[in-house]
């Protein structure tokens, strides 16, 4: 369950999210739609606990987010605009990262990380360089990496803006897979086709939250 109290983010005189609230239980898959510059990563960034709130707080199954490490143990996966992957290494690499980062080797991350890859249908792909890949491979890279974290929180900001609507479809079905084994799922997204699917719709505009659909 995330919860988002009465939360603003500043960077210095300029407030990126105004005062914001909302909750998404478990099982459900929220849209932020919105003009470029409108805060939605900034949003997405507040519940992962990697900028800090100027006021309210970010819940997340009742405890409060004070910052990114403490978020990720929680099982915050933020699945971030740009991909964040480190181009030197292999795909199946990047994916490995964040599971040994919980002290999880074994066979167990193997299959976790091979059932992901496999899933964005890169089967074939783990043994490559990130930056011998296509935008939209890697894009679908960063997206297998937040799966096979297995989150109670996915926070997917713009992780289909480079696919084509097949991909983009295979995505979506992933990230409502992951709504249905229990987590709470957030996506940040200017296309309508994403957030017409999800269970609801929310319009940040200059740093202010309302909603178009309900969850
Ligand atoms: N690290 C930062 N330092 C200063 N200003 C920032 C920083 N990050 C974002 N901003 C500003 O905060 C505002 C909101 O940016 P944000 O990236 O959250 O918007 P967005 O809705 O995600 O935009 P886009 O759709 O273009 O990704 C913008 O005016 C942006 O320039």
């Amino acid at each position: 369950m995330i919860e988002v109290s009465q939360v603003t983010v500043r960077y210095g005189a300029l407030t990126a999210v105004s005062d914001v609230s909302f909750t998404v239980p478990p099982g459900f898959v929220l849209a932020v739609s919105g003009p470029s510059g409108a805060g939605k990563t900034s949003l997405l960034w507040a519940i992962a606990g990697a900028v800090p709130v100027a006021k309210g707080q970010v819940e997340i199954d009742g405890l409060v987010i004070a910052n990114r490490p403490a978020a990720a143990k929680h099982g915050v996966v933020l699945i971030p605009q740009g991909n964040g992957l480190a181009r030197v290494l292999t795909a199946r690499e990047n994916l490995s990262i964040p599971l040994l980062a919980e002290n999880k080797p074994g066979p167990d991350v193997d299959r976790r990380i091979q059932q992901a890859l496999e899933g964005v249908g890169l089967a074939d792909s783990g043994g490559h360089l990130v930056e011998e890949l296509s935008g939209g491979e890697q894009q679908r890279v960063a997206v297998a990496r937040g799966i096979a974290q297995q989150g109670r929180v996915i926070l997917a900001d713009e992780s289909t803006s480079e696919l084509d609507s097949s991909n983009r479809e295979r995505v979506l079905d992933l990230l409502h897979e992951e709504a249905r084994r229990g987590a709470a799922v957030v996506i940040a997204t200017h296309d309508p086709n994403v957030a017409e699917r999800a269970d609801g719709h929310v319009l940040m505009d200059e740093g202010h939250l309302s909603w178009l659909r309900r969850l």
